[in-house]
């Protein structure tokens, strides 16, 4: 199995990230895809133990999950499975360990895939207006009500991964993941782990993240109806057609 870790300027957090990642059962390979950092992150995880790669601009949390999976891919051999991927952020410090419940129901073939719900984060300042939207969404499209929409700490197959891609862009990548897996008959699970990440707060630059956020989600749930809506025209073409 490997873990995957989109991370951008995560020099502080990345090396725990790293060694409780490397902790998890049945983890052969940790990729840390540097999104085009400014600080020291590639080294820091390097050093940590993790493969690293690294996009020399960045192109956002999705690009970085595409690079990452792509990697894996071409580590993967054929005498075995294609490696599960689990995807985590790269702020969760020891507390990555914690994403090890994730893994069981994908392997054992319970789920295509397992999405984390986290307990409430100390520092938190959201105010559920992007999670409402997702949520609403995703319900909307599919007739399933995540109860964390937006957690990015995920375990799927390799194949459940090739059908969610392309991914959604930015911040819209979860969202758009579950729409496009659930409406390919794919089965989602959401499992408590006990994780710890850094909270966006109430201040400005908290703020500023949401509204990226709510951009990111609105554009991949409005792709994903149109796409529906061309279907459904299609589908209608076809019954007039026969009729
Ligand atoms: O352009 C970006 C922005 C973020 N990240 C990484 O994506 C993960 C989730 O980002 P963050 O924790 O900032 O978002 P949150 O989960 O708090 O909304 C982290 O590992 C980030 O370093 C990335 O790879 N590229
Ligand atoms: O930035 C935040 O506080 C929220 C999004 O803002 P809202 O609470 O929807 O206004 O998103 C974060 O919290 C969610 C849990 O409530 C997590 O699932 C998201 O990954 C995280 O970005």
């Amino acid at each position: 199995m490997a873990v995957v870790i989109p991370a951008k300027d995560e020099s502080r957090r990345i090396a725990p990230t790293v060694r409780a990642a490397r902790a998890i059962p049945n983890v052969d390979l940790v990729l840390v895809v540097d999104d085009g950092s400014e600080d020291a992150t590639q080294h820091v995880a390097r050093e940590a133990g993790a493969v690293v790669v690294r996009h020399s601009h960045n192109r956002g949390k999705a690009s970085a999950m595409e690079t990452g999976a792509a990697v894996v891919a071409m580590r993967d051999t054929a005498d075995r499975p294609a490696r599960l991927l689990l995807f985590i952020d790269g702020d969760l410090g020891e507390s990555a360990v914690n994403a090890t419940p994730l893994v069981q129901p994908v392997l054992e073939g319970t789920a295509d895939v397992s999405i984390a719900v986290l307990p409430p984060q100390p520092g938190a300042g959201g105010r559920g207006i992007v999670v409402g939207l997702a949520r609403r969404s995703i319900q909307a499209m599919t007739g399933w009500t995540p109860t964390q929409p937006l957690s990015g700490m995920r375990c799927l197959t390799r194949e459940a991964f090739e059908a969610a891609t392309p991914l959604a862009r930015g911040w819209g990548v979860e969202t758009g993941m579950t729409i496009d897996l659930l409406t390919k008959g794919f089965v989602a699970v959401e499992v408590p782990c006990d994780l710890r990440h850094r909270p966006s707060g109430t201040d400005f630059r908290g703020q500023m993240h949401r509204a990226a956020q709510y951009r990111d989600v609105f554009m991949a749930v409005n792709a994903r109806r149109m796409r529906g809506v061309a279907r459904g025209a299609g589908r209608a073409l076809t019954v007039r057609k026969k009729g």
